[in-house]
């Protein structure tokens, strides 16, 4: 269990992420890292990371000059049980069709919804952030409009909430959770077989769709990608290739000013516009490949 803590705080969330991201790849690395928005009326976005070891103080000084960040603060803590604290503070998520719960709420789902068992971990994708709920909403549209997916692909699945879904919704569905960061995919496997799907959610580490297993089963009918902007742009060329004809794309990861550019450039590569919900700072667009 982490028994350190070095915290910094930048004034916005997208920079905080990226300083998240940045941290998870110290040497050593960090058991986890949190991003969260301040409670104190400052609009400042706090990012931590939690060592079992004392942190190097000079990487996490570079860390802190490369992003503008305040100065860490580290400090040592008494022993506790991080992830037992957040699961017992995260309530459930309800977005859609769709009722993600921790193993703690097991006895508060509702009948008739998708339930979905997510426990917090060291991987993005409870369903508390407006980029994954988007993601549900836009999903449970297609849903109604009678659309049903039979390949899917979930490119930076996180906790592979997205993909559980999809599965969960389309009995028939085979489906790709793919995350670049190998803590997560160990956490995708993990909730996909709590949750019973191992047979048909496929969990795997890889970039982008560079992976054999996403070129075999490509082209898919539905694409989920919350990540960020950056690598959102990277993947429009590819994202066409994998995409079939007429088939649907969900984004997200953007703020709500990224996202006439990024559909923009989606439409460049051969996807028109569906439909954008933004839940806060955060834009979902869903977007389909032409025929
Ligand atoms: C915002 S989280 C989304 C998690 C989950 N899909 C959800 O909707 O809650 C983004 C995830 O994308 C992963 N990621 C970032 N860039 C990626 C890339 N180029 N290829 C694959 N995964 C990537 C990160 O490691 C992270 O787990």
């Amino acid at each position: 269990m982490p028994t350190w803590t070095a915290l910094t705080t930048l004034p916005d969330e997208a920079s905080a992420i990226a300083l998240g991201d940045a941290l998870e790849r110290l040497d050593p690395a960090p058991e986890g890292v949190g991003v969260f928005e301040m409670e104190d009326g400052s609009s400042l976005w706090e990012v931590g990371g939690y060592f079992t070891a004392a942190p190097d103080r000079t990487a996490l000084a570079v860390l802190q000059a490369a992003f503008g960040a305040r100065p860490f603060a580290v400090s040592e803590l008494p022993e506790t049980d991080w992830v037992a604290k957040v699961r017992r503070e995260l309530a459930p998520i309800e977005a859609g069709r769709f009722f993600l719960y921790g193993s703690h709420d097991a006895d508060r789902v509702p009948d008739g919804r998708i339930a979905l068992l997510v426990d917090a971990a060291m991987a993005f994708g409870t369903g508390h952030h407006g980029t994954t709920q988007g993601c549900l909403l836009a999903l449970d549209r297609l849903i109604d409009a009678g659309i049903v997916g039979r390949n899917v692909a979930d490119i930076g699945c996180g906790t592979a909430v997205l993909a559980m879904a999809a599965a969960r919704a389309w009995p028939d569905a085979a489906v790709i959770a793919s995350d670049i960061d190998a803590v997560a995919v160990d956490v995708a496997r993990a909730n996909v077989a709590l949750n019973a799907l191992s047979d048909r959610v496929a969990c795997i580490e890889a970039a982008g769709f560079d992976a054999a297993d996403l070129a075999a089963a490509s082209p898919f009918d539905l694409v989920f990608a919350n990540i960020l902007k950056a690598p959102l742009i990277d993947l429009a060329t590819p994202m066409a290739r994998h995409t079939a004809p007429g088939g649907h794309a969900i984004l997200s990861g953007l703020l709500n000013e990224q996202a006439d550019e990024v559909s923009a450039i989606y439409g460049s590569a051969g996807f028109a516009p569906v439909h954008r919900r933004q839940i806060g700072d955060w834009t979902t667009l869903t977007v389909r490949r032409a025929d």
